[in-house]
């Protein structure tokens, strides 16, 4: 699709011609002859490509002196770029090479422009009469298209407005997300992308990633070379087992790896042609799905054991092989035995970061180290109960953990104590141990046994109340109310998703506790008035740091994640939050900052893979700051020669 196939690059078109190429000219003499000078440099390098801009540069040079005496072939293209299938996003130049023209350039999302193509690259592109006469700016599509979406009613209806922008128009795309982000991000993301899931069947058009299924066992590898990317820096992969609190949605999950890779995007500045969204189907449990007509997976019920095992480890191994070791791959929405499983399993020979155990655990810590202000307490003096023990209660309780015993300088073992856990047994206490799943077992403290939330949260009086248990309406009044006897202040996070799954709604949170709530949710709420005075609540959401986070590995060229890494991610997230912001009652910084925020998190994991040495990009940037945000992709029009 953006491919630079030598035949395209030297196709008989007049817009080849004279273009400068970074530090260099590249001259069309005849239809397949190009002649490779150099100029004075011009390589913008950390440019919004970053780490692999600066690798292309040097391809180009070396290649410049070598052949800049003579008159080289037309396999140029591949010799300029050290292979065939440089993409537009690794030219270091402010424009663009056309690789389609005329009709194809209009139907190709990465390149087209709409309107925007001006009079010249009209003429130059074979475009003319394929658009109306108006030539219309980047900032006034948006405009329009922000319209557009806003006549919808319907959520469904915007997020598939949105999917066609992106499959025609990518740059308008990310231009319209981030210039609109708060509008737009529940949109693209919680809540809407959940019921696009679950009817995505229904309104699938176009592949906007890859489906590994059981058919495509023992060739995966081949399967990968299908993309028509090759420099892929993330990989967000889901099973569709969890998708959200929605549970399993089979091949239809393909909307979160989707989802969450336009928000790398947008929202962290990795560039598109970087991200590959990938669902492995090894069936789904869903009975009403394996009945529906429209259903687009493998009609059959989950494989499991070993042969699930082995499309996993083919699938990981041919990452590897194609992508290299520093390719992140984010595991997203498996079931929580896949979760901790695939994590441990891969944890010490790739660079995998699972979203719903670690993602979710620095979000809702940052938010923690932000309530310290506000409730005067520190993490380590409040007492924490959870209800759900699956990856994200668990993943979030193990963070924790690891802070009170950084700042209290106990054992990890110790600063578990302050934290208590409630499944759907009950409270996880001692006597439960022996029958209990594996991540919960460092849970189960010395209490006799307690049954449900109510009776847990009388019993032991927490000051922070989190809901990662997928299930909806679970923060009943009662509940909260009693949170609000024995705490001025009392913390309720309801994080599960999308929002009908919220253990509760900010309305809720703020009536029952009659104003005094300090609450952040997954999915977001609009403000609500209580007693004359307006609330406005934070999103808890693993969408603040994964795409900084990810970028943070990718500018440093870390090869492993490491816990230390969280917790960088979230005191950066946490240091974005103002007086302002606290004034408000709000854990978190607004959407509107989210690339400084996501810049922000990015300096300070690069800056930790490079303490732990970790990193593999070397010399370390000096100001990791200024180069994370250097390397952030931006969505503007680039002009076409
Ligand atoms: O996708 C989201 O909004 C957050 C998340 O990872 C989940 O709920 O699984
Ligand atoms: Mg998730």
């Amino acid at each position: 699709m953006i491919s630079l196939h030598r035949a395209n690059f030297l196709s008989n078109k007049p817009s080849v011609s004279g273009r400068s190429f970074g530090s260099t000219q590249l001259q069309r003499r005849g239809p397949s002859v190009v002649r490779v000078a150099v100029g004075p440099s011009k390589g913008r390098s950390g440019d919004e490509n970053g780490i692999v801009l600066t690798e292309e540069i040097k391809e180009v040079s070396s290649v410049i002196d070598l052949n800049e005496k003579s008159t080289v072939s037309t396999g140029g293209v591949e010799d300029v770029y050290g292979e065939d299938t440089a993409t537009e996003d690794q030219l270091v130049t402010p424009w663009a090479l056309s690789v389609a023209s005329g009709y194809s350039l209009l139907r190709d999302p990465r390149h087209n422009k709409g309107l925007a193509f001006t009079e010249k690259e009209r003429d130059a592109h074979y475009l003319q009469g394929l658009l109306p006469p108006a030539v219309v700016p980047q900032q006034l599509q948006v405009k329009k298209m922000i319209h557009n979406i806003r006549q919808y009613q319907v959520p469904l209806q915007k997020y598939m407005a949105m999917m066609d922008l992106q499959e025609r128009n990518e740059r308008l795309f990310y231009r319209l997300l981030i210039d609109n982000v708060e509008e737009l991000l529940p949109v693209v993301y919680t809540p809407t992308v959940g019921e696009a899931c679950q009817k995505y069947g229904s309104i699938f058009r176009q592949p906007q990633g890859l489906f590994i299924s059981l058919k495509e066992k023992g060739k995966v590898l081949e399967v990968l070379k299908n993309w028509p990317e090759r420099h892929i820096q993330v990989i967000v992969v889901t099973d569709g087992e969890r998708i959200l609190g929605l549970g399993d949605l089979g091949c239809q999950g393909m909307g979160i790896p989707v989802g969450k890779l336009a928000l790398y995007t947008a929202l962290g500045g990795i560039r598109p042609s970087a991200c590959l969204p990938v669902t492995i189907d090894v069936g789904t449990n869903n009975e009403a799905l394996l009945k529906d007509d429209f259903y687009i997976g493998l009609r059959q019920k989950r494989a499991t054991g070993q042969e699930y095992a082995e499309l996993m480890d083919e699938f990981m191994a041919a990452v590897k092989q194609i992508y290299g070791e520093k390719v992140l791959v984010q595991f997203e929405d498996f079931a929580n035995h896949n979760a901790f499983d695939l994590l441990s399993k891969y944890g010490s020979t790739h660079l995998v970061f699972n979203d719903d155990i670690q993602g979710t655990a620095s979000v809702v810590l940052s938010g923690l180290l932000s309530a310290q202000k506000l409730v005067g307490k520190k993490v380590a003096d409040q007492t924490y109960l959870f209800l759900g023990a699956g990856e994200a209660g668990t993943g979030i309780a193990e963070l924790i953990a690891l802070e009170i015993s950084k700042q209290t300088n106990t054992p990890l073992e110790e600063a578990r104590k302050k934290i208590w856990l409630v499944d759907s047994k009950g409270l996880i206490v001692n006597s439960r141990k022996e029958s209990l799943q594996h991540f919960k077992k460092p849970w189960a403290h010395e209490h006799e046994p307690v049954n449900g939330l109510l009776n847990a949260v009388k019993a032991l009086k927490p000051t922070v109340l989190i809901g990662s248990s997928g299930v909806g309406r679970t923060f009943t009044k009662d509940v909260i109310e009693a949170m609000a006897t024995f705490n001025e202040r009392p913390v309720i996070l309801s994080l599960s998703n999308p929002t009908s799954q919220s253990e509760c709604t900010a309305e809720e949170a703020y009536t029952w506790s009659k104003g005094r709530a300090i609450f952040a949710s997954g999915s977001p709420f609009d403000p609500i008035e209580y007693e004359g005075k307006t609330f406005t609540s934070g999103q808890a959401n693993n969408a603040y740091i994964f795409p900084g986070f990810g970028l943070g590995l990718i500018i440093s060229g870390a090869i492993r994640v490491h816990d230390d890494m969280l917790l960088a991610a979230s005191e950066a997230l946490a240091a974005q939050v103002t007086e302002e912001h606290f004034a408000k009652g709000l854990l978190y910084p607004p959407f509107k900052n989210i690339r400084k925020i996501s810049a922000h998190i990015a300096a300070s994991v690069a800056a930790k893979a490079y303490e732990l040495g970790l990193a593999t990009r070397m010399p370390q940037p000096e100001n990791l700051m200024k180069y994370a945000e250097s390397c952030m992709y931006s969505p503007a029009y680039r002009s076409y020669r």
